[in-house]
């Protein structure tokens, strides 16, 4: 049996995780954690019998206390109860499916007790790539990337040599708002902007998608992962989803990933690493398949991802500003508080006002999220 824990349970990646466990009947589910969500977390515990689950509120904590008080698991809340999920004795894989730089203090706790990573929380390596990986390389553990994108880049290195990699295709969807110019974005509304394209996704990153943050931020997460300054990472719209990314090779060679837009494969794949598994579901039919096509993203529109590669080049506590901006303005835009336009808007002024920290520590990370949502505070 393969032990894992899951932070985020209740979301799109927790629950394609926990469908993937359910479907390989051989992996036991030691742990769970969620935010809010009581009921799907209690149906969860009942089918997967966790020894411990976590919830963020305590007052919800205790409700679940109350609901599973007839079976053997221990509830938990609060960060501290993040940090004993992710930390659980005997699990061998975290899966951070968790939404947020919240992520950040959990992954390093898990590193530290020795658990590899199947890591879907983006955020966390955005603002702490610097301490994370070197962090696991000291514990000997891995980070196996569960973002379908890096899964790919991953999955077209393998068997290949990192010193020949010569740059890598990260592909974009372009989101719901592809081709259109800045002055057709000034009415979006919540609901036009959570309709991707391609992928069914949590509400926080389908936003993403729309602005093209989301892909901003993975720019910077495959800096880290694959240690590979940002000027070598090229941004590709696949509008279709089918490549989900590629790697370019000295000699000229690209390497692709395909599949259909299907979260459990890259999940599966990080769970079960090296191994690849059967896995249900629609494959690629070449004879029927009408299209695949490319574009270059317009990064005046989207400039949320021109601003990324600012952050990502200049690094230290830069992407944390970058992200810390981004996650409280999609926060006050789906809380309508905000304008669509607004988002890339304020991710801009809460950089440019930003004192850069060359190699922040963890506190420096929290305190500049904090100095972050404080300058939005005062101006929006
Ligand atoms: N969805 C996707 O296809 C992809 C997602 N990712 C990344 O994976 C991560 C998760 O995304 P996604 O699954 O879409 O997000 P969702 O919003 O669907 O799920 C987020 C999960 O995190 C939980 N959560 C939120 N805050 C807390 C907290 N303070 N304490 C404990 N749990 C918390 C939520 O609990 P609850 O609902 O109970 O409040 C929920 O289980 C993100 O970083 C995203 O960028 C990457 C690639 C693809
Ligand atoms: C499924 C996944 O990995 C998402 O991050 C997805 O890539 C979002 O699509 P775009 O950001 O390319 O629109
Ligand atoms: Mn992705």
């Amino acid at each position: 049996m393969k032990k894992i824990a899951v932070l985020g349970s209740t979301g799109s990646i927790g629950t394609q995780t926990l469908e993937v466990a359910e479907y390989n009947g051989d992996i036991e589910v030691c742990a769970l954690a969620a935010g809010s969500n009581i009921s799907l977390l209690e149906k969860q515990i009942r089918t997967f019998r966790p020894k411990l689950a976590a919830v963020w509120n305590e007052k919800k904590a205790k409700e679940l206390k109350e609901k599973v008080k007839d079976l053997d698991v221990r509830i938990v809340s609060g960060m501290d109860g993040l940090l004993e999920t992710a930390a659980m004795p005997d699990t061998e894989i975290l899966v951070t499916a968790i939404v947020g730089m919240i992520g950040i203090l959990p992954t390093i706790e898990a590193i530290k007790a020795g658990k590899d990573i199947a890591l879907a929380n983006k955020e966390t390596l955005v603002t702490a790539g610097h301490i994370i990986m070197p962090l696991a390389r000291e514990h000997g553990v891995s980070i196996l990337p569960v973002d379908s994108e890096h899964s790919a880049i991953f999955q077209s290195l393998q068997g290949n040599r990192k010193k020949e990699l010569e740059k890598i295709l990260l592909t974009a969807s372009g989101g719901p708002f592809r081709g259109k110019k800045r002055e057709e974005l000034v009415d979006i509304q919540v609901e036009d902007a959570l309709k991707h394209p391609n992928w069914e996704m949590g509400r926080k990153i389908t936003i993403d998608s729309s602005t093209m943050v989301n892909k901003g931020l993975e720019v910077i997460e495959a800096k880290w992962l694959f240690d590979v300054q940002v000027e070598k990472i090229q941004v590709v719209v696949q509008p279709q989803s089918i490549i989900h990314s590629m790697v370019e090779y000295t000699d000229g060679a690209v390497i692709a990933q395909l599949g259909t837009p299907d979260m459990k494969l890259p999940i599966q794949y990080a769970l079960y690493y090296p191994e690849r598994r059967y896995l249900p579901g629609d494959r690629l039919d070449f004879k029927t398949l009408a299209q695949i096509t490319f574009e270059e993203p317009d990064m005046e529109t989207f400039y949320g991802l021109k601003l990324a590669y600012e952050a990502g080049r200049k690094g230290g506590s830069l992407p944390t500003v970058f992200n810390a901006a981004n996650e409280k303005a999609v926060a006050l835009f789906l809380e309508r508080k905000i304008q669509y336009l607004q988002i890339p808007e304020i991710i801009a002024a809460c950089m440019e006002q930003h004192k850069n920290i060359e190699s922040p520590t963890v506190e420096e990370i929290l305190n500049t999220e904090k100095e972050t949502y404080e300058f939005i505070k005062n101006r929006w």
